[in-house]
């Protein structure tokens, strides 16, 4: 857990497996120095893992400014832009971390690329309401190329379902250089598209962990 933990903080926690080891820190940590902190989480994992271990959980209803929020991230470039929601819950998690005073990633190295799409080869998940999916699907492969399929359920049949009832499409973007920023408000700006797996000028800083310890990118 990086050095920005302290007590009485409010604390969004992301999801996914990384943040797993995270929350296990944070847990030691409270039972160790008797921290006081609330955590509002980013998605029913999330949520779940706060209340395993006796974390004190609360929401943006109560808390609508955090001081912090830790997530994971599929990848992130040079510039500290990150692909988010393999899991699909990258909706709550814009949310949450855009609520915070600051917003820390945590990745293993292998997630470091210089250009997004080096590594990452499932595209930029983005969340749709339902009856939009197909109009969104066109829109975006015919404005700004590449395929967008919809994620599909790997044991059930049909599509995959996020927490907020809406499905995912996953744009797997032509190849090159691309102005993230503008292409995540373009993105956003279709009707029927709830959020993007884009996180552009969110994270402070990245702390990435390998076998050789962790290395911070500010
Ligand atoms: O929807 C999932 C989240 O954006 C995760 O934070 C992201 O997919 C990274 O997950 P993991 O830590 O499992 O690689």
């Amino acid at each position: 857990m990086c050095s920005c933990l302290q007590d009485n903080q409010k604390i969004g926690i992301g999801s996914g497996s990384t943040i797993v080891y995270a929350v296990d820190r944070l847990a030691e940590r409270v039972s160790a120095e008797g921290l006081r902190v609330q955590c509002v989480p980013t998605s029913f994992q999330a949520r779940q893992l706060v209340t395993a271990r006796a974390l004190p959980l609360t929401d943006l209803e109560q808390c609508p400014r955090l001081d912090l929020a830790i997530d994971g991230a599929d990848e992130v470039d040079r510039d500290r832009v990150c692909i988010k929601g393999g899991g699909g819950c990258l909706a709550q998690e814009k949310i949450v971390a855009a609520a915070a005073q600051r917003f820390v990633v945590i990745a293993d190295t292998s997630k470091r690329s210089q250009r997004l799409g080096d590594h990452w080869k499932r595209g930029v998940p983005i969340e749709v309401l339902p009856m939009a999916y197909r109009t969104v699907q066109l829109a975006i492969e015919g404005r700004h190329g590449g395929t967008a399929p919809l994620r599909l359920a790997k044991q059930k049949a049909g599509p995959v379902v996020t927490d907020n009832g809406n499905l995912l499409l996953d744009w797997l973007f032509p190849d090159g250089d691309h102005d993230w920023k503008t292409l995540s408000v373009q993105l956003k700006m279709i009707p029927g598209v709830v959020e993007t797996g884009l996180f552009v000028d969110m994270a402070e800083c990245v702390i990435f962990g390998g076998p050789d310890g962790t290395e911070e990118l500010h």
